[in-house]
């Protein structure tokens, strides 16, 4: 019961949680926002990975159903190449949750995990949920980052952890889940209904040599 006038009206419409994603380009943000919101998108990393950096911001809605309440994630999916930093992080005021992700084959994307943290606390203050995501699991034959590396870093922050794959769908709806879940608890009866999204900007994308 958030928000609710007599009549409950207001109950009719969906909340809606502003989620971004976070972390170092290639990890994989695109990927998992597209595995979670298309389902039936052909699946990263496969057959011939042709992978296309983002370029700007763009924002993906999803739907959810949570405890009969309905919800509206609007995801937004930041560029991670640094030339794009200070864009990236300004979409982070006002979000309620982020989604930070490191690649589990890439130690640098893991090791620039305390970078986001902090970007995240400056930006978006200490009160929001994080998930921290160690993506790409399918690919274990490749990976430098041990999981219970992952494991630590989250507990230090006090955060989520969860190995996923966006290539074979291992973990990700789960991932949003936790997310949608933390943030609803703690946020209960102070989100706002939603009225309208608007969508001002557009990501383009480019190859990722460019
Ligand atoms: N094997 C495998 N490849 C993946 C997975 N997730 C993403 N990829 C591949 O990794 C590359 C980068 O994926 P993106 O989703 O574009 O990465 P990004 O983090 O959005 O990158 P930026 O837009 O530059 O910030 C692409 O070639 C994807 O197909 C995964 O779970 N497993």
């Amino acid at each position: 019961m958030a928000g609710l006038g007599p009549g409950g009206a207001a109950e009719a419409r969906p909340l809606l949680l502003k989620i971004v994603m976070a972390g170092e380009s290639c990890v994989g943000k695109t990927s998992i926002v597209r595995r979670y919101t298309e389902p039936g998108s052909p699946p990263a990393g496969s057959p011939a990975p042709s992978y296309m950096a983002t370029i700007g911001i763009d924002f993906k809605v999803k739907p959810v159903m949570f405890n009969d309440r309905r919800v509206k994630l609007q995801i937004w999916d930041t560029a991670g190449q640094e030339r794009f930093h200070t864009l990236s992080t300004s979409y982070f005021r006002g979000a309620q949750g982020f989604v930070l992700v490191y690649d589990i084959t890439n130690l640098k994307s893991f090791q620039s995990i305390t970078m986001w943290m902090n970007d995240i606390y400056e930006k978006a203050g200490d009160e929001v949920d994080i998930i921290l995501l160690g993506n790409k699991c399918d690919k274990e034959s490749e990976r430098v980052v041990p999981k219970q590396k992952g494991e630590k870093l989250a507990w230090e922050f006090g955060m989520p952890f969860f190995e996923t794959s966006a290539k074979e769908n291992v973990n990700i709806e789960h991932a949003f889940s936790v997310l949608t879940k933390e943030i609803l608890e703690k946020k209960s009866g102070v989100l706002h209904d939603l009225d309208v999204v608007s969508l001002n900007e557009t990501k383009k994308r480019t190859c990722c040599a460019f």
